[in-house]
């Protein structure tokens, strides 16, 4: 024996409202959708005259009438459509998808008008003629939240049923649902669901009579007469033609003012035929981070399927809003977002390649506009070129990088160095904050690579450009720009320097004297990405059990992370390798490593400030009282 699922209504409807649709407000718009599509079926029925209109009324005892000039139904095709869960006339019956022409193709769409009333009515009028040459019979059928359903065939002079084809829907509103039909939230919901829809979309409004306007009123069985508003009727606002391109950019502009909320730094026109998609991308007016969704206004078939739709575009193009409008785009189920196919995908691929060529053409060229865009969405720039070898070209020359001299690009630095000289990056913004005095002293051409991007891009660059000979800079290359101090002074230096070095020792720092430009700085502080290693490899070895540890201790040796260079050019520094007095030594060793941190620009750590305001006390002292020792004052 073979049976058939039961369905319980109210199930299905919990399920379509807490999981399927973000918000009831889709009720109306499933309505529009059959209503468009209605009126679609009619066209492919009876040819491109019949008229395209789908009226609102919100009534008086709160239930809401929702009429079209659509194909209707009849009595056989109601029983089979309406009264069946998932059940559509708009799928393609070989492929199993929605038909192009249509917008609905789920069957599930009027179960959403039970989130918010308890019964929907459905009275219809067809379209079509039956083989006999008559035409089929109005029909009744009135569907109830707990899944029961009544189908009459109604006669043709009943009032309620419309006098030319198409269909007349009521809802009846489920308590403390009310508000979802009410007259504001209907227009509005309509407003904002249908206005560029291609069918003549009205809702009908009671007037209040206490502020005068009485103009167009059409008297009803109610007390307030009403009038018809129209919702809909507009072209695509980027369809719209215009006297002028000036006159057409400032309405597009003032487009994206009413609907996005900001006015846009510069517009993309958006054509792609394959995908049956048209609308405009509006560049951003201030920086977004790369890492914020991009959210995109989208239509299909010309109803609204989201404000905040994502990923339309490949994720660089973080920094444009789209508007657009497309017909070979297929939804999700919920109608809120856009199904992952093919479509979607080449439609990414097409409308990140008309970005593309929009950021490559206004880059190439001098004015305003590229100056504006590099300046705000430079960010966006990187991040494209890491994929695309002409944007990395064209960033090469115009986008801005920090270096020795001064922000510029790097081509700029280029011109600044000697013929086949090196340029150097640095991975991180503390190490060019370390290192870049020295190397703007030595002539050496360093960038900072320490950058969102910055890393990665210079890496692709230095493979594109290998004539710049661009590397990450070492310890080493900038070490080779010091110079070994004479080997006498050296030997006169000797004990302070292994004073200093002692008193670096907890830091994980070592000390070495060289002569460098510039003389005004102290000292530079190196870091040694192998002594990390190597400091890894210690703590491991602390925390390991004792074998184990003590061949890690071995392996790991005895290198310090980090390599403070004392400038022997310096008159601080001399005085102090000079000094006789070991606390001084001590003191002015800690005063110069930590001040050599804080030129790196990196906060300084608990540890860090205590031994700052330490060897600042024990100078402190000396300054103030020459001659004693704390240990003499305690005496
Ligand atoms: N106003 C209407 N006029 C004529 N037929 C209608 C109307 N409303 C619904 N129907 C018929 O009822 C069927 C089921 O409608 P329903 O809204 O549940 O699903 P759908 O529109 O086919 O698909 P989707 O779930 O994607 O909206 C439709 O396929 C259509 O044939």
């Amino acid at each position: 024996m073979t049976s058939t699922f039961q369905v319980d209504l109210h199930g299905v409807v919990d399920l379509l409202a807490r999981h399927l649709y973000s918000s009831p407000r889709v009720y109306l718009r499933e309505l529009l959708q059959n209503g468009v599509d209605a009126v679609t079926a009619r066209r492919d029925l009876g040819g491109d005259d019949v008229p395209a209109a789908i009226r609102l009324r919100p009534l008086p005892d709160g239930s809401l009438e929702v009429a079209d000039s659509g194909v209707g139904l009849t009595l056989a095709e109601a029983a089979e459509l309406l009264a069946t869960i998932g059940r559509s006339s708009k799928r393609d019956v070989e492929l199993g998808t929605g038909r192009e022409e249509f917008l609905g193709q789920f069957g599930i769409g009027l179960l959403s008008a039970f989130m918010v009333a308890d019964e929907i009515e459905l009275t219809s009028r067809s379209a079509r003629i039956l083989p006999d040459g008559a035409a089929p019979a109005p029909v009744r059928w009135r569907g109830f939240a707990d899944g029961s359903y009544e189908l009459t065939e109604v006669p043709d002079e009943d009032p309620t049923v419309p006098a030319e084809p198409g269909s007349v829907v009521r809802l009846r509103p489920r308590r403390d649902m009310e508000h979802w039909l009410a007259p504001e939230t209907v227009t509005a919901l309509a407003q904002d669901f249908g206005s560029l829809l291609p069918v003549d979309l009205q809702v009908e409004v009671r007037l209040d009579l206490t502020d005068g306007d009485s103009a167009a009123a059409t008297g009803t069985d109610d007390a307030s007469p009403t009038v018809w508003r129209r919702l809909s009727g507009a072209d695509l606002p980027w369809k719209e033609r215009h006297a002028t391109p000036a006159e057409r950019d400032a309405a597009l502009t003032r487009y994206a003012e009413q609907t996005l909320g900001f006015t846009p730094l510069a517009r993309i026109d958006l054509d792609l035929p394959l995908a049956g998609l048209t609308g405009v991308a509006y560049v951003l007016p201030a920086a977004v981070s790369p890492t914020t969704p991009s959210s995109h206004r989208v239509y299909l078939k010309r109803m609204l399927l989201g404000t905040r739709v994502d990923d339309l575009l490949p994720p660089w193009a973080f920094f444009v809003r789209c508007v657009l409008d497309a017909s070979a785009l297929r939804p999700t189920a919920s109608r809120e977002g856009l199904y992952e196919d093919e479509v979607l995908l080449a439609t990414r691929e097409a409308l990140g390649a008309q970005v593309r060529e929009w950021a490559l053409a206004t880059l190439a060229e001098s004015s305003p506009t590229s100056r504006a865009f590099l300046r705000v969405h430079h960010l966006a720039v990187r991040a494209l070129a890491l994929q695309d070898d002409d944007m990395l070209d064209l960033a090469a020359r115009v986008l801005p990088f920090e270096t020795t001299e001064g922000t510029g690009t790097l081509t700029d630095l280029a011109a600044t160095l000697p013929e086949g000289a090196r340029m150097l990056w640095t991975p991180s913004v503390e190490e060019f904050r370390r290192v870049a005095p020295v190397a703007a002293a030595q002539g050496l051409g360093l960038v900072n690579g320490g950058y969102v991007y910055d890393a990665d891009l210079l890496e692709r660059i230095s493979r594109r450009f290998p004539q710049w000979r661009l590397a990450p800079v070492t310890s080493d290359d900038v070490s080779q720009a010091l110079l070994e101090v004479d080997p006498l002074r050296e030997l006169e230096v000797a004990d302070a320097v292994q004073a200093v070095d002692e008193a670096l020792a907890p830091q994980d720092c070592e000390a070495v004297v060289r002569a460098f430009e510039p003389a005004a700085l102290p000292a530079m502080l190196l870091h040694d990405r192998d002594g990390d290693h190597q400091r890894e490899a210690r703590a491991t070895a602390d925390a390991a059990d004792d074998v184990w540890g003590q061949v890690l201790a071995e392996l790991s040796g005895p290198a310090r992370s980090r390599r403070l260079v004392l400038n022997d050019t310096n008159e601080t520094v001399r005085s102090l390798l000079a000094t006789t007095d070991p606390q001084v030594l001590e003191a002015g060793a800690q005063s110069l490593y930590v001040t050599a941190l804080l030129l790196s620009g990196r906060p300084l750590r608990a540890s860090e400030a205590t031994l700052m305001n330490g060897s600042l006390g024990v100078l402190l002292d000396r300054a103030l009282r020459p001659g004693t020792t704390p240990l003499e004052e305690n005496r």
